[in-house]
């Protein structure tokens, strides 16, 4: 149970938890449940992860009673961003999803969309990019109604000290991207320099996005999304993130969440 919760008109719904347990179990609620409903409505569950903090906050989906109860051969898994190194490297972001997720549930490793580690970023942009045409095409993932985007049935992000989320950080050409659907970095501020990145216009048509966001650190980067402090280039990336479906959620900790005025109402 989030300690509190609240909807801003424009910066979407905001779960503050008193502890990371009740983080765990509430992220945990929310993707079993969309997973149920979009395995309902269109036969698969489109889900693209970042790295980071993330996937240990998500850990709990693999176990009861979500295990048993979700349809993981519906699963697709996309990476919303992922650093350019081998994917048994430390700082591959499948390596971190497979170690404390994918190798722990039934999915289908055909269906586990990750990138192709033996060339360059720019050329690993372009085929991840093409994978999801494919996919597009053949509506595994679903369209946008609104722009020609692929339409992830969730996106999850962490999100930065400094407000980045996905490869997107602030001040980057990628954060200005509009065409491709996949972009590339070579100069990361954060190591590595190599990545590869969905672009704002991606993630903003996906049906659902959450960003989880835990610690202290984050506290100033929080307060200034919720108060859309910032305009234009000034903004931060995770300002930018403002889902067409409106449907996108916030999972705090109370740490993170510090420096909100925001009253608690269990
Ligand atoms: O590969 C990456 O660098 C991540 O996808 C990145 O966007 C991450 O989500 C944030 O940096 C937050 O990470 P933490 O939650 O570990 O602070």
């Amino acid at each position: 149970m989030a300690l509190s919760s609240v909807i801003h008109e424009d910066t979407g719904e905001w779960r503050i938890h008193e502890n990371l347990d009740e983080l765990r179990t509430d992220l945990a609620d929310y993707v079993a449940e969309l997973s149920e409903s979009y395995v309902k409505e269109r036969g698969v569950f489109c889900i693209a992860l970042s790295g980071g903090s993330l996937i240990d906050l998500l850990r709990k989906i693999c176990e009861a009673p979500y295990n048993k109860t979700v349809d993981w051969a519906r699963w697709h898994i996309f990476w919303a961003d992922e650093r350019v190194v081998s994917k048994n490297h430390p700082d591959s972001n499948y390596k971190l999803a497979k170690d404390g997720i994918l190798s722990k549930v039934s999915v289908i490793p055909s269906h586990v969309h990750s990138l192709n580690d033996a060339v360059s970023a720019e050329a690993a942009a372009n085929e991840y990019e093409f994978t999801i045409r494919q996919l597009v095409r053949t509506r595994v993932i679903d369209v946008s109604e609104i722009s020609d985007c692929p339409k992830f049935d969730l996106v999850l992000l962490g999100m930065g000290p400094q407000g980045h989320v996905a490869s997107l950080f602030r001040g980057h050409n990628a954060l200005n991207e509009k065409d491709e659907w996949v972009t590339f970095l070579t100069d990361s501020p954060n190591p590595p320099p190599e990545r590869i990145t969905f672009t704002l216009p991606v993630i903003n048509s996906a049906s659902n996005v959450a960003v989880v966001v835990t610690g202290e650190n984050k506290a100033g980067a929080v307060k200034s999304v919720m108060n859309s402090a910032g305009t234009g280039c000034s903004l931060l990336p995770a300002q930018m993130v403002r889902p067409a479906s409106r449907k996108l959620v916030w999972f705090l900790d109370s740490a993170a969440a510090s420096e909100l005025d925001i009253s608690p109402c269990s």
